[in-house]
């Protein structure tokens, strides 16, 4: 099935979901979707019924065209408020998939890459633990995914869930360049590629927002790359999605960096109203960290953050003079972050802001268009994960740090194992060409400092 087709008959299936039939189409499965053939046969069929009924009353027709119309209950975001009370399948993955690897391990699920055998469709599986969570809220998860997956920027959740022995089960499309965190730079991203995820990240979040839906969990680590140039991302992780006014609790296990100062007060288990201004937080400290490779503070803790400190006191209007780590950005850029990292929950801006600073210049100083947004992208594999200069490492094994290492000096002409002989020739030589005074005392130099190490060694 291609991925059109996926996509099409996720409409259709979507159009067939509304109201009071959503129960059974959501408990649907690859299964099912097979036993009805392809995708396009399920539109063809579902075309020609609608044909059919073009010749009946019309109150049916009426019926047909509310479909497309706004449901009634779109304050709150329409159907998608509605958790359906799925009877999760029992199965192994073994029936239907071959698991390939494990990709991330979470706090609460295992992200497998598994091929999908009777459609021959490579999938990610989210394996949250049964025993971390409770199928209500697996279903909360699965059902907020799915339902959010047209949009764009959107992580498309495919119609599938089930539970194992240890795990309940739905299956994704595979992001091939991984998440943010993987990929940013010592020094954050160009702002070019920084522009371009904040555009696509702010529309999700604003659809989710005119949704009344509240992420709760921004961060790096939600936002999987599909094109090495950035020119797509999509958010994920819809296990905290909360209705927007809804009393909720802190969110446990997550980065407290990214934690809005007004969170950061509660005290444990207190209750409070949920609000989209956390996310619009959350989005101004994520910019801040592609575009610096950085955080902006540690915690938004006045009495034990410096650098919190200093920036309220900015923001505030208490000083003129722009925190040291800030410097970098231009006043428009300032005047953004200002809206975005508002102390005051309700004074912050709508979460789309960020678009109308696009055609302005974010970065005044040199510093942050590092070479650590510089691909080094392997032709021959598209599905290869591409390679970036300075990339954390965190989530790499050791084999594929070295192979990272190995494709990296040989980018610069360099053999490895690391040859001393031929690196210290070809550094005397470029000495050399530079400067037509090369005092070749410095080349001794060099190799005395060679010999010291050798013998420290
Ligand atoms: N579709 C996907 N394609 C590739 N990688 C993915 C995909 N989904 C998730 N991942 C990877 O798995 C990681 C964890 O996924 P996810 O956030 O959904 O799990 P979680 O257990 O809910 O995480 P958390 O610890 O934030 O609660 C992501 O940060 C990402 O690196």
């Amino acid at each position: 099935m291609t991925s059109i087709e996926k996509r099409l008959s996720f409409r259709v299936l979507k159009v067939t979901s509304d109201g009071s039939s959503s129960r059974s189409s959501n408990n649907r499965s690859f299964r099912r979707t097979e036993k009805e053939g392809s995708a396009s046969n399920l539109i063809r069929r579902l075309s020609s019924k609608s044909e059919k009924d073009a010749g009946a009353s019309g109150s049916n027709l009426n019926r047909r065209l509310s479909i497309y119309k706004k449901p009634d209950n779109i304050i709150d975001g329409g159907v998608i408020h509605t958790i359906p009370d799925i009877e999760l399948p029992s199965m192994n993955f073994s029936d239907q998939y071959n698991i390939e690897k494990t990709l991330a391990e979470g706090c609460f699920a295992r992200i497998l890459l598994a091929v999908h055998r009777p459609t021959n469709t490579k999938v990610v599986l989210k394996a949250v633990h049964a025993e971390l969570t409770n199928a209500k809220d697996f279903i909360r998860e699965f059902h907020f995914n799915y339902q959010l997956s047209h949009h764009r920027n959107i992580l498309s959740a495919y119609n599938v869930c089930f539970k194992t022995k240890d795990y309940f089960v739905y299956a994704a499309e595979y992001a091939p360049h991984g998440d943010l965190a993987t990929n940013l730079g010592a020094n954050g991203l160009h702002e070019t590629a920084c522009k371009t995820v904040a555009e696509q990240l702010s529309s999700a979040l604003g659809f989710m927002h005119s949704k009344n839906l509240v992420h709760r969990d921004l961060k790096l680590e939600n936002v999987l790359v599909f094109a090495p140039d950035y020119s797509r991302v999509k958010l994920c992780d819809f296990g905290k999605t909360t209705k927007k006014g809804v009393l909720v609790q802190k969110v446990k296990h997550t980065w407290i960096t990214f934690v809005a100062p007004e969170l950061l007060e509660m005290v444990k288990n207190e209750r409070f109203i949920c609000k989209t201004s956390s996310d619009v937080w959350q989005f101004g400290i994520l910019l801040y960290t592609i575009l610096t490779g950085t955080t902006p503070w540690s915690s938004a803790d006045w009495m034990k953050d410096n650098n919190y400190c200093t920036f309220m006191k900015y923001e505030q209007r208490k000083t003129t003079k722009v925190p040291e780590n800030y410097k970098r950005f231009s006043a428009r850029l300032m005047r953004c972050f200002r809206k975005y990292l508002t102390h005051e929950p309700d004074d912050r801006c709508k979460v789309t802001e960020v678009t109308k600073y696009m055609k302005d210049r974010w970065v005044e100083c040199k510093i942050t268009s590092s070479k650590s947004a510089t691909l080094i992208c392997p032709k021959e594999d598209q599905d290869s994960v591409c390679v970036y200069l300075n990339q954390r490492e965190g989530k790499l094994s050791g084999d594929e740090n070295k192979m990272r290492f190995k494709r990296l000096m040989s980018s610069y002409g360099l053999e490895t194992p690391l040859d001393q002989t031929a690196a210290r020739k070809r550094v005397i030589d470029w000495l050399s060409t530079c400067d037509n005074n090369f005092d070749r005392e410095i080349e001794s130099l060099f190799v005395v400092d060679i010999e010291e190490n050798q013998q420290q060694r």
